[in-house]
């Protein structure tokens, strides 16, 4: 592996930001609580699954393979993600004192790329929420989200992805001592309430 000059002068900008990976079932409530997080704490909230959605957006050539595997409720390859999310990170250096990466790591080998190529986080929130709290919430949202990936059958594809895949990313990290689990169960603001005690924690 090399590393250019650029690679360099990006670690040393985000060497003092702090990294906190938030991850959870599809629908547990990553996003509204980071959009909270964002509002209280100043950290710039980088959702990869509206990253690439933003891609699609685009109407690119990548974009339109992203969308014909998100709509099979699938993992899009690791690069194009970690790329993303770098790019995204890159472009906030000068202003940012911490990142909230929502919906990254979805799987082991995601958090050990992100590592390699960005620096290591030091908290996992862990929003946790029942298989059927999930189900129903992005029912609900699938109403008005537009999202083509919030609709009874690939639901029940992601959260299969999500057991399989990413909750081995939460014992993974358990073994580092970072992960900080909140109920999801609770109402929004009560939820908050623990992510904001795992915040203020971190020194
Ligand atoms: N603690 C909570 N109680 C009730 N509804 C919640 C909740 N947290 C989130 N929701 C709602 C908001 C959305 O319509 C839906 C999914 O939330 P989200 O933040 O979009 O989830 P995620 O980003 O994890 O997929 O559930
Ligand atoms: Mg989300």
């Amino acid at each position: 592996m090399t590393f250019g000059l650029f690679d360099i002068l990006f670690s040393d900008k985000i060497k003092d930001a702090k990294i906190i990976f938030v991850v959870g079932g599809p629908g547990s409530g990553k996003g509204t609580q980071c959009e909270k997080v964002v509002a209280k704490y100043g950290y710039t909230h980088l959702s990869s699954g509206d990253l690439l959605r933003a891609e699609v957006a685009s109407g690119s050539e990548r974009g339109k393979q992203l969308q014909a595997i998100m709509q099979k409720g699938e993992l899009v390859p690791l690069d194009t993600v970690l790329d993303m999310i770098k790019d995204a990170m890159i472009a906030k250096a000068d202003v940012s004192k911490g990142y909230l990466i929502d919906g990254y790591p979805r799987e082991v080998k995601q958090g050990e790329e992100f590592e390699k190529k960005i620096g290591k986080p030091c908290l996992l929130l862990y929003v946790d929420a029942k298989g059927e709290t999930m189900v129903k919430r992005l029912m609900k949202r699938g109403e008005t989200s537009g999202r083509s990936d919030d609709n009874e059958e690939t639901i029940k594809k992601r959260l299969d992805l999500y057991y399989k895949a990413t909750e081995p990313v939460i014992a993974f990290y358990e073994g580092r001592g970072i992960v900080r689990k909140v109920d999801s169960e609770l109402p929004v603001d009560e939820v908050f309430k623990q992510v904001s005690t795992a915040i203020d924690a971190l020194k």
